[in-house]
């Protein structure tokens, strides 16, 4: 089914050198002391992730599927499908692969400064190392890799779970997108694929979470949910009380009506970082994680505005209906007060296309 192989489109602008090949169990085994507790990266839906050294001293991470079945040995497929024809330097890429017997392995480059997660909630957190700078090139390279994924790669590529965790930082503080097990490939023509939900609440568009209506504007929203929690520190969902929660835009919104943007700011920044780019980043993030898939921008659009490279698309987001009074009753995606015991879905629905 695989071949070891090139990508393709390598003369496209940010791409990296495409190289991946097959790797044999045994040199996995070795290369991850034999899957050893202690190189235990971290869990996913998928499987584990294990950090690994290859003979030639180069570090990978290896992920590992938990059970075999033929669903999960279609989402290994259709990962390894999608990350060897993806190249874009922050996207994360394909080292290579292994499947024997019924081992299947995903083999990725290291990225040492883990996931975005780990530094805003996780085990990074207390060493603050996201400063402004960083956080900035943090939502413009992510914003870059998924817009290649939607308005670049061919087919086109949705990819239906973009979240903190699934956005890794590499040595350099760089975001690398990560996890594409879930994506869809939108053939030509089509305006969305209906199909299974999948992803994480909290991040979850609403027409996707309740029709299955998968296109790359679920994306975008879920991408506002990721840059409003990168500029504020805070959760997508904040648990008020055992029965109440508040989603980080019902939050947001009134805030960034009023142009409170000292409230918005992660007070792990103590104070330092340019307001004109956190207003920016709000703004943006707001009209990306608006109920109206029609309203939100495209991910081309988001990487301008993030860039600040047209003053007067800046003058126009910033002069948006949404942000006049507090728009929080309509713009509210219902989730809210919702009471959910996990922050997973995984609903199976009849899979077609839908195309006009
Ligand atoms: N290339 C990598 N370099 C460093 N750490 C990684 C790498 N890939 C994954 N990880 C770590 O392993 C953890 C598990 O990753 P995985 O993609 O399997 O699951 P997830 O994104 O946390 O959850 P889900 O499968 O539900 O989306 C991540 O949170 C991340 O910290």
């Amino acid at each position: 089914m695989f071949c070891c192989g090139r990508g393709f489109g390598r003369k496209e602008r940010g791409k990296k050198q495409p190289t991946w090949r097959v790797f044999s169990l045994k040199e996995l085994h070795a290369a991850t002391n034999n899957f050893n507790y202690d190189n235990k990266l971290g869990e996913g839906g998928f499987g584990s992730v294990y950090w690994g050294q290859l003979w030639d001293g180069s570090q990978i991470a290896v992920k590992r599927l938990k059970v075999w079945s033929n669903k999960a040995d279609m989402e290994f497929a259709v990962e390894v499908e999608i990350l060897a024809r993806v190249r874009h330097k922050n996207l994360l890429s394909l080292r290579g692969y292994c499947a024997e017997g019924q081992e299947r392995l995903i083999v990725y480059d290291y990225m040492p400064n883990l996931s975005l997660l780990s530094h805003l909630h996780g085990q990074h957190s207390a060493e603050c190392l996201l400063d402004w700078n960083r956080r900035m090139n943090i939502a413009i390279g992510s914003a870059e890799g998924i817009a290649y994924l939607h308005h670049h790669a061919t087919p086109h590529i949705i990819h239906r779970d973009i979240k903190a965790s699934n956005v890794l930082v590499d040595s350099d503080f760089q975001a690398q997108v990560a996890d594409f097990g879930f994506a869809k490939l939108i053939p030509d023509g089509a305006t969305h694929v209906t199909t299974r939900v999948k992803g994480t609440l909290g991040y979850l568009a609403p027409e996707y979470a309740m029709l299955g209506k998968a296109s790359e504007s679920c994306d975008v929203y879920s991408f506002g949910i990721l840059l409003l929690e990168l500029a504020s520190g805070k959760k997508p969902i904040e648990k008020l009380s055992s029965t109440m929660k508040r989603t980080v835009t019902d939050w947001a919104l009134p805030l960034a009506c009023e142009r409170k943007f000292d409230e918005l700011a992660d007070p792990k920044l103590n104070g330092k970082y340019a307001e004109d780019e956190l207003k920016r980043v709000v703004f943006v993030a707001l009209l990306c994680a608006h109920s109206r898939p029609e309203r939100r921008p495209t991910m081309l659009e988001v990487v301008e505005l993030l860039k600040g490279e047209s003053k007067e698309k800046l003058a126009q987001l910033e002069n948006d209906e949404l942000f006049k009074t507090s728009q929080a009753p309509e713009y509210n995606d219902g989730t809210s007060a919702a009471e959910e015991s996990s922050d997973f879905i995984s609903e199976e629905k009849d899979e077609k296309q839908d195309s006009k």
